[in-house]
């Protein structure tokens, strides 16, 4: 299993390319299950979940071509389709369930395994199923699988007025694929908001769907009988813009972060000036300088719904309180088990208590370089910027957590200077 070694206490200066989003780049591989015609995605990230994610999409028979260095690919899923999503490859990716809104929409037949726990949270999927049913689809579980058709004598999903009980990322997706190809007028309430959405539903717009509103928490759709193929740019990851604001936050330095985008990240950047940080747009992208965490003062957050404070950045941003000055309360109201990279970090000499939904952090001048694990993707980053400042070895066990969505976070960070290595 690989691991990383990192040896703390380097400053980072230079310039780092941020890739595709992960959580764009994988609705929008589903989103070419909506047409017979081409559709090819630019700035693809190199990531795991892209891999799981393809693997998929071919084990259901759609054709799959990488190509050019800067991340292109191809996809074309012809009317043969086997509209199948089977638990070994569902179980390694939760994302895998935004295939069933373009395969009920356009096959009107979908068995797609339930995901399952996740080590962040019970993370159910029963806001999908409700949107789904309320657009007309018939889904049953049965042994594990989600298994979803049309009523007999129906060829297309209907339109319906959604409305979830929470705000729910991959929930919105699924319902914007599905609802291109409805019959009639879909209606999300309470719709995510996350960039991403707004990027997904760009590329169904150039497919030819009737989207208004995306970007706000009210979606309407028009379906059409037919989609068509596109070429579509990946937004940049914002999260793996953050996390290199961070890291950068934490060990000191100057770093222009490449297409990083600003608008897409103002909760944390607003954390990042009170804290300290200078933080600002240039042509390329973002410019981050610090004079390193020691220098910073530690900022208490709580995690929402975008354009609130993103969760997925929670367990970064706490790492680089871990070592500010002063004391700070994290709340993460997304998910119920997201704390578990605070022992870890507490391994490396941290001070933090946890109480519920409240982390208790209470900055101290040095941490110590151990051995960790990662026990999921953004506590696998988080362990990463703790030991870019920890003194002496710190080595971060079980990162294909991290591979799943960063990508080659290790080979940026030593073009930045920093003295980090993988060990197969
Ligand atoms: C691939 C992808 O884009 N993943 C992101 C997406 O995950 P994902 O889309 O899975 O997260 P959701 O937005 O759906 O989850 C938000 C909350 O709603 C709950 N919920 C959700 C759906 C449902 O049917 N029932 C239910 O109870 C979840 O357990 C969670 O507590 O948004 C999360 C929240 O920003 C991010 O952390 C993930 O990185
Ligand atoms: C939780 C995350 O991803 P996923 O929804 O794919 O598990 C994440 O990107 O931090």
């Amino acid at each position: 299993m690989d691991k990383l070694l990192i040896r703390g206490g380097r400053a980072l200066h230079g310039t780092v390319m941020i890739s595709g989003a992960k959580n764009a780049a994988l609705p929008e591989l589903c989103a070419a299950l909506l047409t017979e015609e081409p559709v090819t995605l630019h700035n693809m990230p190199r990531l795991q979940d892209v891999a799981t994610m393809r693997k998929l999409l071919d084990h259901m028979g759609v054709q799959t071509q990488t190509h050019g260095e800067r991340g292109g690919m191809s996809l074309c899923a012809p009317d043969t389709i086997n509209p199948e999503a089977p638990y070994e490859l569902v179980k390694t990716m939760r994302a895998s369930v935004l295939v069933l809104g373009p395969l009920l929409a356009r096959f009107g037949r979908a068995k797609v395994s339930l995901p399952g726990g996740c080590a962040i949270g019970s993370r159910p999927v029963d806001q999908h199923i409700k949107g789904l049913c309320a657009m007309g689809a018939e889904i049953s579980v049965q042994h594990g699988y989600m298994v979803a058709k049309l009523p007999a004598g129906r060829t297309r999903l209907q339109g319906a007025r959604i409305a979830t009980d929470m705000v729910t990322v991959t929930g919105t997706e699924n319902f914007l694929m599905a609802a291109a190809l409805a019959e009639g007028e879909t209606i999300l309430e309470n719709a995510a908001q996350e960039p991403e959405i707004p990027d997904l539903a760009e590329m169904l717009i150039k497919m030819g769907a009737r989207i208004e509103g995306h970007g706000t928490s009210r979606i309407r759709i028009q379906g059409v009988e037919a989609l068509h193929g596109c070429t579509h740019q990946v937004v940049a990851d914002r999260i793996e813009t953050g996390t290199f604001l961070c890291a950068v936050a934490a060990a000191g330095g100057d770093v222009v972060l490449q297409h990083g985008r600003l608008d897409h990240l103002e909760a944390v950047v607003e954390k990042l000036l009170h804290a300290g940080v200078t933080v600002s747009a240039v042509p390329e992208g973002i410019r981050v300088q610090s004079a390193g965490a020691a220098q910073l003062k530690a900022q208490s957050f709580r995690t929402t719904e975008y354009p609130g404070f993103p969760t997925d950045m929670q367990a970064q941003f706490m790492a680089l309180n871990a070592v500010a000055q002063g004391t700070s309360k994290v709340t993460e109201t997304i998910f119920e088990n997201r704390f578990m990279h605070v022992n870890e970090l507490v391994r490396l000499g941290a001070n933090i208590q946890i109480d519920g939904k409240v982390s208790l952090v209470e900055g101290v001048p040095r941490l110590s370089g151990a051995t960790v694990m990662a026990t999921d993707l953004r506590a696998s980053a988080s362990l990463v910027i703790a030991g870019l400042v920890a003194e002496g070895e710190t080595l971060v066990d079980r990162i294909y957590h991290l591979d799943r969505g960063y990508d080659q976070m290790e080979a940026k960070l030593r073009t930045l200077g920093a003295d980090i290595e993988r060990l197969k």
